[in-house]
C-alpha cells in the first residue's frame, strides 16, 4: 500500500532521519515506537510531504495506485481556529465520498465537541477530532501520532481498537506512533523502532514479548511497570 525508500530528512548539515526504507501492508498496523526526539513525528511528517520548511527531504514515499494518506497529528494546532469541529469533518467525510459512512462507528466524539471551537476543547477532545477527523479523509493510509495522550484508559482503548478494526475490517494500512508499548503490542502486526533517527529494527510484538529483538527495543519492553524488579519500584 505504501513504500518507503530512502527517506531521509536533513536539516541544515545535521541527519534527523537517516534513509530508512520500509513498506506498509494493506490491512496491517504498523506500530512505530522510539524515545522522546528519535524521530518518529519527523517520520510521519515525512510520510505526508510536510517536513517543517527549510528541512530537506530525501528518498521517496509511494503510494500503490494513489492510496490517500492521512495523519492524526500529534498536536491540536493543525484544527482549524477560526471552524467549529463539526464543519472540519463534513468537510473532510465529503472528500471521502461514498465509502464516509461505513466510517461512522469510528472515533465517537461524543459531548458536544462538533459544536466547539479548538480553543474549546480539552487535550483529550482535541485528541478524539483529531483522529475522527484522519479517519473521514483517508480510506486506505491512516498514520496516527501519539493517538492516546491525554485520554483516559477506557477512551484510550477505543481508539486502538478502532485503529484495529480500521485494518482489519476496512482494509487500511495504519501506522500508530505510540509511546505505549502495552498499548501498541495488542494491535501492531509489526513494529518499527527508531533510535536517534535510524532504523534500529523492524520487528514483530511476539519478538519483542519473547526477548528476541534488539537490546534497544527489550528494554522498552522492561521499562513497562508490570516488569519492573521490586528494587527498582523501591528506588523510586
Ligand atoms: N520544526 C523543527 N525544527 C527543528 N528541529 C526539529 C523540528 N521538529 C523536530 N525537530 C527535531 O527533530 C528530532 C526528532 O523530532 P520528532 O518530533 O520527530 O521526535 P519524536 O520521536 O516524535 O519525539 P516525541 O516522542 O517527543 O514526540 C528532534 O531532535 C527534534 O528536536
Amino acid at each position: 500500500m505504501l513504500t518507503v525508500e530512502g527517506l531521509s530528512i536533513q536539516s541544515d548539515a545535521v541527519s534527523l532521519l537517516s534513509p530508512l526504507s520500509f513498506s506498509l501492508k494493506q490491512g496491517e498496523v504498523l506500530g512505530v515506537i522510539g524515545a522522546s526526539g528519535s524521530g518518529k513525528s519527523l517520520l510521519a511528517q515525512a510520510l505526508m510531504g510536510q517536513v517543517p520548511p527549510g528541512f530537506k527531504l530525501g528518498g521517496k514515499v509511494i503510494s500503490q495506485q494513489g492510496a490517500r494518506r492521512a495523519l492524526a497529528a500529534q498536536s491540536a494546532s493543525v484544527l482549524d481556529p477560526l471552524r467549529l469541529i463539526g464543519s472540519q469533518l463534513r468537510y473532510a467525510a465529503q472528500r471521502l465520498g461514498k465509502r464516509a459512512s461505513t466510517r461512522r462507528h469510528y472515533f465517537k466524539l461524543g459531548g458536544n465537541i462538533t459544536e466547539r471551537y479548538r480553543h474549546q476543547l480539552s487535550g483529550g477532545m482535541a485528541k478524539r477530532a483529531l483522529m475522527a477527523q484522519a479517519c473521514w479523509q483517508s480510506s486506505e493510509i491512516m498514520i496516527a501520532d501519539e493517538p492516546c495522550c491525554g485520554l483516559d484508559v477506557e477512551a484510550a482503548l477505543a481508539i486502538y481498537q478502532h485503529l484495529a478494526m480500521l485494518a482489519r475490517d476496512e482494509q487500511l494500512g495504519v501506522m500508530v506512533i505510540s509511546h505505549n508499548l502495552r498499548q501498541l503490542l495488542p494491535i501492531a502486526d509489526r513494529v518499527l523502532v527508531l533510535r536517534d533517527g535510524r532504523a534500529v529494527e523492524m520487528t514483530t510484538p511476539a519478538h519483542i514479548r519473547a526477548g528476541a529483538c534488539d537490546e534497544y527495543t527489550h528494554r522498552f519492553w522492561t521499562a513497562l511497570p508490570e516488569h519492573w524488579e521490586s528494587e527498582r519500584v523501591a528506588v523510586a
